[in-house]
Formats: structure tokens, C-alpha cells, sequence
């Protein structure tokens, strides 16, 4: 087995990625080459989606997806779509289906490079989500929070999109909220036994969102996928917006639809970057020659 594996950095709406292609090996992406490649300022990243061969042969390709510090996360939407540009760049093929440690993803791309992804059904149940102590309605709940002093910021709707999100709602631009110095505490609050994603989001109208993440294990993130669509629910769910919208990420727009039969549909771009190849073990990487300028 080769000890090198070949990757792609790409991004989507700036939530930067490393798509690896694991295809046709048994090892996996070490959390120690994961942190290595984080402290290299050229390949600094949010996630690296790691394509695996299916964990049952002839089925869906198995998506490994790590976060910045090493550890895993079930869902990145935004790297979905980078993990689809890349394969949809190897044939003809438009139709994808996935499997990930939260289950089976169904993925498109569309004839204007547009990449849309069925990220599943929200859960809103207090102990899926989870939270380590019961809610019996989770679109708005009331947390203690103490050493922060803004007050808007207490009453999150909570949500799972596969990884535990909350968003606060706010009334002013979000770019007005030091997410930087709320986003740590947030994110290891009590009540998040798992620790959670933590967005600020405005409602700007019934069909639009404005929306920061503090990711969970990558920190400020220009996009999170997963985030949007747990906004774009909790927004419909409170009344606030239609089950159509878009939310505006600092990297950019992503369009949400909350399908009738409960599925939330991702639909926005991905961007290549620069190609290379790179050591699972130890995060050793060079970037592909043609590719230098
Ligand atoms: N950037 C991702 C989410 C990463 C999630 C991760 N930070 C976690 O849940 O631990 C997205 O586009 O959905």
C-alpha cells in the first residue's frame, strides 16, 4: 500500500477543506497528521473529508469527516459538497449517495456547477441533540449562562443536523457579536454533554437568514453547512421564516429548503484549490508539481 494518499484543498463558501481520497487502502487519517496539516499555514483547514472504500462492498463510499484538532464530527455540509465536486471531476457521474457515522447522505450535482446535498432530518429531541438534561420543547430553551455578559445570548433553539447545533437569536448585525470570546464558553457549556456548534443568526426577512458559527473542535469558521440548516429549522420552527431560505454565511449564500417530508436539501458551490499528496500517519504533505505556478 502506498504510504502516500492524494488530496484536494478546496472550500466552500470559505469553510476551508481537505478533501483526502482514502479509496483502496485500509489505514485512516491519524488525528495527529490532522493537527500537523492544521499547523501548517498553507494547509490550515476547518475539516478533511476523508473518502473511504464502502464498509460494505458495493455500497455508498464511507465518509471519514475530522475536524481541525483531530477529533470527528457526523456531518459537514460544506465539505459534502467539496467531496462531490471532487468525485463528480472523475466521471460523468451527478448522483451520489454517502455513508457517514450518522447514515446515508444523497448528494447532486446540478448542469451550473451548483452541488446540492440532502444533509437528513433535523432531530430535535432533547437527548438526541444532546443535552444533558430534558427539554420538552428545544426550539427555544433557556440556558444559565454566566460569565457572559450580553444578554440576548441565552436562549438558544437547539437542534441536531447529525452534530449538535445551537443557534442565538439576534437582533442586531451579527458581525456586532464578539462570537470569538462567547464561542469557546458556548460551545463547552454543561448542557452540551458532546459540546455543540454555536451560530448567531438574524432574520433579515421570511426567506432569509444572516448567520456566524463558532464551530465545535475548528472555532470561527467563514461557512458551516450543518449550521445553516440548523438555523434555517429553528427559524421555521419558531415562526420566523418560511421553510424555503437563505442564509448568508460570511463566505457567502447557501439556499436551505425544509422538504415536506421532513429532509433538509444544501444547495451552494464548492472551489478547488491546489492538489497534492500527503502521509495519513504523519500529515507529511507536497503539493502536485503541474500545480506550482
Ligand atoms: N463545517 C461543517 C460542520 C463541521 C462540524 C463540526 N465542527 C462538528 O460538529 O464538530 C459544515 O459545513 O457543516
Amino acid at each position: 500500500m502506498a504510504r502516500e494518499a492524494p488530496f484536494a484543498k478546496m472550500n466552500g463558501l470559505g469553510n476551508e477543506i481537505i478533501v483526502a481520497d482514502m479509496r483502496g487502502r485500509a489505514d485512516r487519517v491519524s488525528p495527529a497528521a490532522a493537527i500537523a496539516l492544521n499547523a501548517d499555514p498553507a494547509m490550515k483547514f476547518d475539516q478533511i473529508m476523508a473518502i473511504h472504500d464502502p464498509r460494505t462492498p458495493g455500497t455508498a463510499n464511507y465518509i471519514e469527516i475530522i475536524n481541525s484538532d483531530g477529533t470527528m464530527a457526523q456531518a459537514c455540509g460544506n465539505g459534502m459538497r467539496c467531496v462531490v465536486q471532487a468525485l463528480a471531476a472523475e466521471s460523468e457521474q451527478k448522483l451520489f449517495t454517502f455513508e457517514t457515522i450518522a447514515g446515508i447522505l444523497n448528494a447532486e450535482e446540478h448542469a451550473d456547477g451548483m452541488i446540492s446535498v440532502d444533509m437528513g432530518v433535523p432531530r430535535f429531541d432533547w437527548q438526541e441533540i444532546p443535552l444533558a438534561e430534558e427539554f420538552g420543547d428545544t426550539s427555544r430553551i433557556e440556558l444559565q449562562i454566566g460569565p457572559i455578559d450580553a444578554p440576548v445570548l441565552h436562549s438558544p433553539s437547539v437542534v441536531s443536523m447529525g452534530n449538535p447545533h445551537a443557534i442565538f437569536w439576534v437582533d442586531r448585525d451579527v458581525w456586532d457579536y464578539e462570537l470569538d470570546r462567547f464561542g469557546p464558553l458556548l460551545e463547552n457549556h454543561p448542557i452540551f454533554p458532546e459540546r455543540a456548534n454555536i451560530s448567531i443568526a438574524q432574520v433579515t426577512a421570511p426567506d432569509a437568514l444572516t448567520l456566524r458559527t463558532w464551530e465545535r473542535s475548528a472555532g470561527l469558521t467563514r461557512a458551516c453547512g450543518s449550521a445553516a440548516c440548523a438555523a434555517a429549522v429553528s427559524a421555521a420552527r419558531i415562526g420566523r421564516t418560511g421553510r424555503n431560505v437563505t442564509v448568508t454565511v460570511p463566505g457567502g449564500p447557501l439556499a436551505i429548503e425544509w422538504r415536506t417530508d421532513d429532509h433538509v436539501v444544501m444547495t451552494g458551490p464548492a472551489e478547488w484549490e491546489f492538489s497534492g499528496t500527503f502521509d495519513p500517519e504523519t500529515g507529511a504533505w507536497t503539493r502536485d508539481r503541474q500545480d506550482v505556478a
